[in-house]
């Protein structure tokens, strides 16, 4: 699929494949540095965090391992609801392991908030976090955040993992919706 199938749903391609491997590649080499000799777990966050992870993952040059957790707040809206409901936990004991959290976005900050006290609880030795993406102005909580890929406009986006009611997320790099196609 690509931006031509898409055709009027898309308003506009924020970030390219080519950035997004570009911005990717130099996360995973600060976190190679940042963790050298340790025993890094990456817990994405699905559904939207597969692409990231996939990507970073293959970036990094040292073994790590992975995990899953899947979580809602969006429903089949564009606005997180705050109430965030856990789909599917850990597989893996995080008791004294070095752990980031992999995310594709970060909006209100109300999944992530939610997710870092809950993971906090389970006492990991270190808790950071990977996002791809971060909405500045749409942040409602304060986030300490490690690694960034983007700071973009407060604009629903879509693709690489993204979706809007379940679409869009095969597309291989981030853009923003025509405002018909979410009845804005
Ligand atoms: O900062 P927030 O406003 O809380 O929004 C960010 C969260 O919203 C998206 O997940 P969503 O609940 O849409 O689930 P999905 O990953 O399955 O699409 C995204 O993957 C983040 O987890
Ligand atoms: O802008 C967005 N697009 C898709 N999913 C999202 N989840 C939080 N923000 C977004």
């Amino acid at each position: 699929m690509d931006e031509k199938d898409m055709g009027t749903d898309l308003e506009k391609v924020l970030i390219t494949k080519e950035e997004i491997d570009a911005k990717l590649a130099e996360l995973a080499a600060r976190i190679d540095r940042d963790y050298a000799g340790k025993d890094l777990l990456i817990v994405g966050v699905l559904k939207g965090a597969v692409m990231v992870m996939a990507d970073l993952a293959r970036a990094l040059g040292s073994h790590v391992t992975m995990d899953w957790m899947a979580v809602s707040s969006y429903g089949a809206g564009t606005k997180s609801s705050g109430v965030v409901r856990i789909l599917k936990d850990l597989d893996t004991d995080i008791a004294g392991r070095d752990v980031l959290i992999v995310e594709d976005i970060i909006d209100s900050g109300l999944t992530l908030s939610w997710l870092l006290s809950n993971l906090r609880s389970r006492r990991p030795a270190s808790l950071n976090v990977c996002t791809l993406l971060r909405k500045p102005e749409a942040a409602k909580v304060d986030i300490d955040v490690a690694y960034v890929g983007f700071d973009i406009p407060n604009e629903f986006v879509v693709g690489y993992g993204l979706d809007f009611a379940e679409k869009y997320r095969n597309l291989p790099f981030v853009g923003t919706l025509a405002p018909h196609v979410y009845g804005g």
